[in-house]
């Protein structure tokens, strides 16, 4: 099985994303991480582009002994001077030097003639090689290079004593077939190709960087070039972690792989994302938030019956500790049971369906499901339900700063009626109970009122309880609901349920002793 080089440029190109800007000590705490991912080129930034990239260069390259330490340089002395500075104490100083070569930058940009460009790229590589003892060298915009020109400046700084050649897709253009047939022309028109490693440096602009990277290793590539979270330049640039898990998992189809330390991958992805402030999309391939989360019922029945049905990561692979069922709208019962079971709950049929109907209500209103409400939802299944003497059919609340808060209810009553009143109040909660109260044959003192939310955060559920004096017995009530006014108006009508249930129980109690 080939080894393919992963090249890291998340401190380099990774950098070059708009907004983003790293600190020495991020760099450092960046760079020991990638050298605990095992990554082989750490391309720790440009020297001659401030005194803060020199000074983190320097310090990287002197730093880690894991991991080769590279700086980028244009193709004039100066740069490859302060490159050198940066990197001559480091393990294996490496440079990386590039010129463009696409008509368009040429004409344009260096303002240089393709004859031009090829002597500047000759010279500084061989300026280089004078104290480099590895040279890379880039043709920026290879892509869009004319390929036989292409072909003669590779030739000519091969034999200027390059080590790699890099063939970028700087302002990602090209396909995956296109770009695997460049890498075969050159194989097939350069000479002195076998010389060198070929690398490949892939951009996201038309989203197919991992896939170009792909494509090169197919077609010859010994080095990828790329960041972590596949953060960079413009629309960013291959994303390391996918392509090296992508090589893992379909080695039967590349028969490459990377020596990366993949349980590395999570813990690395988010501490760039922490550092640079790059927040990583939850779907995100390998370090998404969602990437080893399944949602819909069909598909939590099937990872629960067997895992591979739905997954090809293992989640352990990349540093995650494990997959996740998330409860919500789209679960079904399998998913459901499964983690009532995990919770302590087992779950008759009849109750089980009462649950899942209440949990599906429930997930229509609220996004994600926790441990909390599901256990709330029990709660209620088991010590509320039995006690449904009124239930409420409908509840409006009418609440404004200028307005008195008015509360209209509707309420089944034990035999089966609907029964309606509207009642104010100073606050919305007290216009509730009010109501309530005309609606009782006998006055209702509230002796005790608490709320809590059964989890953190805005889509938790409100639990309210209550103390009440009602018919002469003191009772308790629970209500659980999204909103707090409607868990309000359950807890009432659950304290009041449970005086008559309490007074039902007393009745037969007596009636049993007087047969008796
Ligand atoms: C594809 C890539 O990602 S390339 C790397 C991009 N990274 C960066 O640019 C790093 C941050 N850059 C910087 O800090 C600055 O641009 C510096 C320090 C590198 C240069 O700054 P300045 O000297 O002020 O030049 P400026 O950036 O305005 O223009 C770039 C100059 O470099 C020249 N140049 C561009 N590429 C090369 C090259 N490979 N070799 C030689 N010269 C080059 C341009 O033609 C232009 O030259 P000119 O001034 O004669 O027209
Ligand atoms: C310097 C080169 C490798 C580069 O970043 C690009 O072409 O995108």
């Amino acid at each position: 099985m080939r080894k393919i080089n992963m090249f890291d440029t998340t401190l380099r190109d990774g950098e070059q994303s708009a907004g983003v800007n790293l600190n020495h000590s991020e760099k450092m705490e960046i760079a020991r991480q990638l050298e605990r991912l095992q990554v082989d080129i750490i391309e720790a930034g440009f020297p001659a582009a401030s005194r803060g990239d020199f000074h983190s260069v320097k310090e990287i390259a002197e730093t880690i002994k894991g991991s080769s330490v590279t700086g980028l340089a244009r193709t004039n002395q100066k740069d490859i001077d302060t490159a050198w500075e940066a990197l001559k104490y480091g393990e294996e100083p490496r440079i990386h030097i590039f010129i463009a070569t696409s008509p368009v930058h040429m004409t344009y940009k260096l303002k240089k003639t393709p004859e031009q460009v090829v002597e500047t790229a000759v010279e500084s590589v061989r300026y280089a090689k004078k104290r480099f003892p590895i040279v890379q060298w880039s043709a920026e915009d290879a892509c869009r290079t004319d390929l036989p020109f292409l072909a003669r400046i590779v030739k000519e700084v091969i034999d200027a004593g390059a080590d790699v050649v890099n063939i970028p897709d700087t302002v990602g253009y090209i396909t995956p077939e296109e770009y695997g047939k460049i890498f075969n022309y050159l194989k097939e028109n350069v000479p002195n190709i076998d010389r060198v490693k070929l690398s490949a440096h892939c951009h996201d602009d038309l989203g197919m960087a991992v896939s170009n990277s792909l494509a090169a290793i197919e077609h010859g590539a010994d080095q990828i070039e790329g960041t972590i979270n596949g953060i960079g330049e413009r629309a960013g640039n291959a994303s390391l972690e996918e392509i090296a898990v992508a090589l893992h998992i379909r080695k039967d189809h590349y028969n490459a792989m990377t020596g990366l330390k993949l349980d590395e991958i999570s813990r690395t992805s988010q501490l760039v994302s922490k550092l640079t402030g790059m927040l990583i999309p939850a779907n995100k391939a390998v370090v998404g938030k969602n990437a080893f989360a399944h949602e819909s019922g069909i598909h939590q029945d099937g990872v629960l019956k067997e895992v591979t049905t739905y997954e090809i990561i293992s989640p352990e692979l990349v540093g995650v500790a494990s997959n996740s069922m998330v409860l919500g709208k789209h679960s079904g019962r399998h998913a459901f049971k499964n983690r009532m079971k995990e919770l302590g709950y087992e779950l008759e049929p009849d109750e089980l369906d009462r649950v899942f109907q209440a949990f599906k209500d429930l997930a229509d209103k609220k996004k994600e499901i926790t441990d909390e409400d599901l256990m709330a939802l029990m709660t209620e299944e088991r010590a509320g339900s039995s006690s449904s003497y009124y239930e409420i059919t409908s509840l409006q609340v009418q609440y404004g700063t200028n307005h008195i808060p008015t509360a209209t209810i509707t309420l089944e009553t034990p035999d089966g009626k609907q029964i309606q009143e509207a009642g104010t109040g100073a606050g919305s909660v007290e216009a509730i109970y009010n109501t309530l109260d005309k609606m009782m044959d006998s006055p209702v003192e509230l002796l005790d009122y608490r709320i809590q939310s059964t989890s953190g955060g805005s889509y938790s559920l409100g639990e309210v309880y209550v103390k009440i004096k009602y018919r002469g017995r003191t009772s308790n009530g629970r209500g659980t609901a999204q909103d707090v006014l409607e868990a309000s108006a359950k807890a009432y009508v659950n304290a009041i349920n449970r005086v008559f249930m309490q007074e039902k129980w007393n009745h037969e109690q007596q009636k049993a002793v007087s047969k008796g």
